[in-house]
């Protein structure tokens, strides 16, 4: 164990542990689903019923939203009777945070009783046949930040989370990988519902076009700026996970071409499927099959 003055900001256990309990000392009922809304995405929690709705500025030990797209507020409710808490909007590495802080709500979702994350981002489409508006089901990541130590669990382990070395070829629960092909061919969406492997990288600048191709030629089909160190988090802490990207632009693979990565584009391709995502993740939440509701 290292000295405790090694630990980060927004890692420890009893600083997420008063974040929880503070929450939790003003709502009648525990969230059993966590829900992170990525760029775009955020109408996602504007569907939840019986809201209550906490800015992140109020809630203690909460970094700050500071990208156009995240409106920075966490939205307890329910969807379709299951307790959910959604955060509209996320914390990247580019905004300057440690990479602990950025997953520090991923450790309070824990601690409130979550025990499914479901994680939405908006991604760059590397694989040549995805399209704009596609959505892909994530399978596996590259953790690009994590081959130079930037990981959200180095530093010392907090054994009260989780073990020092978690395992990551489970980290994308396959029956809810599963379930997401049902329910979107249920739902009449298997023409833009797709599968495979997200790559992070550190942003905030796009990808150039060699990056692009790298990329490509590694195994990855969609590359973003997020996602995977909440995975990390939500995986060391014993939650299933379930994650899914929209594919809001093609990641420029031709030096021919006039396409240019936007952070527009990205949003409006959010905005353009935004009812479909609701209704796919209202009707994947109501499967789940959680034993409890959440009230108490
Ligand atoms: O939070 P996500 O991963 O959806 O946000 C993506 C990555 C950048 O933050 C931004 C680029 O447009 O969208
Ligand atoms: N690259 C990285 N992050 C992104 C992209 C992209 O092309 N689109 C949306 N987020």
């Amino acid at each position: 164990m290292l000295p405790e003055s090694n630990a980060a900001p927004g890692y420890m256990y009893d600083e997420c542990k008063a974040t929880a309990d503070w929450l939790l000392s003003q709502l009648s009922m525990r969230p059993l689903v966590g829900i992170v809304c990525g760029s775009g995405l955020g109408g996602l929690a504007d569907s939840l019923k019986n809201q209550v709705v906490f800015k992140y500025s109020d809630i203690p030990n909460f970094p700050k939203s500071t990208v156009h797209g995240h409106a920075g507020r966490l939205v307890f409710g329910t969807l379709k009777g299951t307790s959910c808490v959604c955060m509209q909007g996320r914390f990247h590495l580019y905004e300057g945070y440690p990479v602990q802080k950025i997953t520090l709500p991923i450790r309070v979702f824990n601690l409130m009783g979550v025990e499914t994350v479901i994680l939405t981002n908006a991604a760059g489409g590397l694989n040549q046949d995805y399209r704009v508006g596609d959505v892909m089901i994530i399978k596996d990541h590259i953790n690009m930040p994590g081959f130079a130590g930037i990981n959200p669990l180095a530093g010392p382990n907090e054994d009260r989370f989780g073990v020092r070395f978690p395992c990551m070829s489970d980290a994308y629960n396959r029956k809810l990988v599963r379930l997401a092909h049902e329910v979107g061919a249920e739902l009449g969406f298997d023409e833009f519902l797709r599968e495979g492997v997200y790559c992070m990288l550190g942003g905030p600048s796009f990808e150039t076009i060699a990056e692009c191709r790298m990329l490509n030629k590694l195994g990855a089909d969609a590359v973003g700026m997020s996602t995977v160190h909440e995975v990390i988090v939500a995986r060391h802490c014993g939650m299933r996970v379930f994650a899914m990207s929209l594919i809001s632009n093609r990641s420029v693979m031709d030096y021919e071409s006039e396409e240019r990565a936007n952070h527009e584009e990205v949003l409006q391709t959010g905005d353009d499927r935004a009812k479909q995502l609701e209704v796919f993740v209202a009707t994947f939440v109501s499967r789940l099959g959680h034993a409890s509701n959440g009230t108490h």
